[in-house]
């Protein structure tokens, strides 16, 4: 261990919704307000710097609201780059593949990064390569997303912890999904549960679930990113990256959104007619009912084959994932070398505003431990 000064790092904040609240409510008190100090924080229309630090929970939309300027996030990242007390990190929580874009050039000005946003990860290969390249151990910019699957969940670094202590990865088959498994927990039960689809769709949504865009869950593709992601950080000769030039694109992926559901405009417009899909679902229920089974929504990776893909099965009312699910639960299995016949699991809570900061806050202290043993 070094034995210089503990320092205090600054930290940008873009994204503040449900999850960026819930960040900046974590970097605000202790112990991690003594390991960090929020100099900006920014939505889709502002930003404020203050390069002191002290940006708060309490009060903080008011604040970047009455002091903050016109959103310039080349300029916001300048600041940062050039902050006086050494590297800082900065940390994407909105879902856009803006941001995304210029992970290589924000990684390439010594800055690290945190991000629950899956989409620079999980899209086309050209930008997940460019990144790599951007960062350790290629360069000394450090980039964690833990929270792009599983959200707060041990789900990337159990991978990473296998892979790089050289076992072999057979299977990864699971519940990926916080809103599905919350959507399916509710309305295909091995008792009752006569609640409409539309109905426990809008309820995932208020309670913070889905994507700022609910067609991005329930069209597969957030399952299909996260499948993209957890593939990528398979050897190459176990899963060749060649295979997904396209990411997430490329899988094949069961979307629950109906044909009429397709052409809404907008995600108010899918919203409002959400009903329009509950006689499709309603069918899809009855008979798995029928069948003495319930319907998840689920993804699997099996390296043999090289398959994966995301999809909706019917499983036994006796099967783990019909009893042992509820609320938004994921549940995730690695079959490998080492764990086989009986698989390593992780389960719990996949989604939700605090769960997710907390992957991303422990990305965070990860960072700060590697910064400190390099003396800062
Ligand atoms: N919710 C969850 O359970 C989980 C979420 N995640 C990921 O976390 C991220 C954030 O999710 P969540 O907080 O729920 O989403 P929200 O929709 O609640 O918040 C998104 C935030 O991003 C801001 N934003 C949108 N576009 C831009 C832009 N171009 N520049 C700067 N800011 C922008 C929005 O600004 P404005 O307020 O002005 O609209 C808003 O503050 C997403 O990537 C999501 O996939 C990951 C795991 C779980
Ligand atoms: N919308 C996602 C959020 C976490 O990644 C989900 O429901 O799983
Ligand atoms: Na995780």
């Amino acid at each position: 261990m070094s034995g210089s000064a503990a320092r205090v790092v600054p930290v940008a904040l873009v994204g503040l919704g449900g999850v960026g609240a819930a960040i900046l409510s974590q970097l605000s008190s202790p112990p991690l307000a003594q390991k960090f100090k929020v100099v900006a924080i920014a939505n889709s229309k502002k930003y404020l710097f203050n390069k002191d630090g002290g940006i708060k929970s309490d009060g903080f939309l008011e604040q970047l609201n009455k002091n903050g300027v016109e959103l310039d996030v080349p300029g916001l990242i300048g600041k940062l780059s050039t902050l006086a007390d050494g590297p800082a990190i900065l940390i994407d929580s909105t879902a856009t593949d803006t941001l995304p874009s210029l992970y290589p050039t924000i990684l390439g000005m010594n800055i690290h990064l945190v991000t629950p946003n899956k989409k620079g990860f999980s899209s086309g290969l050209e930008l997940y390569q460019k990144i790599q390249s951007a960062s350790y151990p290629k360069t000394g910019s450090l980039v964690y997303g833990e929270s792009t699957v599983g959200a707060g969940l041990p789900i990337l670094s159990s991978l990473k912890d296998l892979v790089e202590t050289g076992d072999e990865i057979i299977k990864i088959e699971g519940v990926f999904s916080g809103t599905l498994s919350y959507i399916f927990n509710e309305f295909s039960k091995v008792e009752g549960g006569d609640v409409k689809f539309s109905e426990v769709v809008k309820i995932a949504k208020d309670k913070g679930y889905t994507e700022p865009d609910p067609r991005d869950d329930l069209s597969g593709s957030d399952v299909a990113r996260k499948l993209t992601i957890l593939s990528r950080l398979l050897p190459d000769s176990t899963l060749p990256h060649s295979t997904l030039p396209e990411g997430y694109a490329s899988l094949p992926t069961r979307s629950l959104v109906p044909a009429a559901l397709a052409e809404c405009k907008s995600k108010e417009e899918y919203m409002e007619r959400l009903e329009e899909g509950d006689e499709e679902m309603s069918q899809l229920r009855e008979e798995a009912r029928k069948e003495g089974k319930v319907v998840r929504f689920v993804g699997m990776i099996d390296v043999k084959s090289g398959k994966v893909e995301a999809k909706l099965e019917k499983y036994p009312f006796d099967h783990a994932f019909a009893t042992a699910l509820q609320g938004s639960d994921n549940i995730i299995s690695f079959t490998t070398k080492r764990y086989s016949p009986r698989p390593l699991i992780i389960q719990g809570s996949g989604a939700g505003a605090d769960v997710t900061a907390m992957g991303v806050t422990s990305d965070m202290v990860k960072i700060y431990e590697r910064m400190r043993l390099k003396a800062w």
